[in-house]
């Protein structure tokens, strides 16, 4: 049995007396400890694909299997990091992760086990020292930063992150996709990460699910990324597998699947 397994999901939304099919036939196993990006072009549906796993949306056909059990409301199973870190601006940066620990510790763990829990997952992303800062007080990396110690203070099973690297410059997000390669190896958590990026996706993924272009999107092809971890990005540019693995990335997106009006 896979860990998460999606079957036969689709999902329709009626706008205005009209209905639109963004997602069909939507078939994923993922097993646990892998890492899966997905990537498609904007609109295909990928954030309404990690809405169902996250439980905030319903499929409108299939369904999602979380070790066995179906997934129909979001859980603390499931954590997900957005795009824009979504901390609350009136909390500190440990009074942000104090919460989602105690959401989910509460009656689990001791008081004192809970504020080493807190520290814990600060120091995994390189926080303490800004712990009691708020989040307007510190740079937008750091913030991304939170939000994942955030997620993964919850000890989530699945780690769901939408486009986590989206906003930021192209060094922060070196450096965080570096941190979040260690923490992976150090945690082994699922992950489902959404991007646009081939090279993030390459670098951190053992597969990257490609989606064809909607409406009616569904997963065009599947490619293993058989790198060895740790993976170091600067031995990987002229790595042979890296080479291909972007080049078939680039080629499902850009000759096989491109958007219309990029295809001229
Ligand atoms: N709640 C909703 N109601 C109606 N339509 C929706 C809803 N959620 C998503 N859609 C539509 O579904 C399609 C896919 O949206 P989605 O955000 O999943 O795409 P995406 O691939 O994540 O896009 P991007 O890469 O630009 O973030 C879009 O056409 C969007 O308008």
């Amino acid at each position: 049995m896979a860990h998460l397994s999606l079957s036969q999901v689709g999902i329709s939304f009626r706008r205005g007396g009209k209905t639109s099919e963004v997602l069909r036939d939507v078939n994923l196993d993922i097993a646990k400890g892998e890492f899966v990006s997905i990537i498609g072009h904007s609109g295909c549906g990928k954030s309404t694909v990690l809405n169902i796993v996250a439980g905030l949306l319903k499929a409108s056909t299939g369904g999602v299997l979380l070790d066995g059990r179906e997934v129909n409301a979001p859980g603390p199973d499931r954590a997900v990091v957005f795009q824009n870190h979504s901390l609350l601006p009136w909390l500190t940066v440990r009074e942000n992760v104090a919460l989602a620990v105690d959401k989910v510790a509460k009656g689990k763990k001791t008081r004192a086990e809970r504020t080493e829990w807190i520290e814990h997952n600060l120091a995994l992303v390189n926080m303490m020292h800004a712990a009691d800062k708020r989040p307007a007080e510190i740079s937008g990396g750091m913030k991304q930063r939170v939000g994942i110690a955030r997620a993964l203070a919850m000890e989530p099973t699945v780690l769901l992150m939408d486009e986590p690297f989206g906003a930021l410059d192209a060094l922060t997000r070196a450096h965080l996709q570096d941190q979040l390669m260690e923490i992976q190896i150090r945690l082994r958590n699922t992950v489902i990460m959404i991007t646009h990026d081939v090279d993030e996706a390459v670098l951190l993924s053992d597969r990257i699910v490609m989606m064809t272009n909607g409406p009616s999107a569904t997963i065009g092809e599947i490619l293993p990324v058989p790198l060895a971890r740790p993976r170091r990005r600067l031995d990987l540019v002229e790595d042979a597998t890296y080479v291909h693995a972007r080049a078939a990335v680039l080629e499902f997106l850009y000759a096989r699947h491109a958007k219309p009006a990029m295809a001229a």
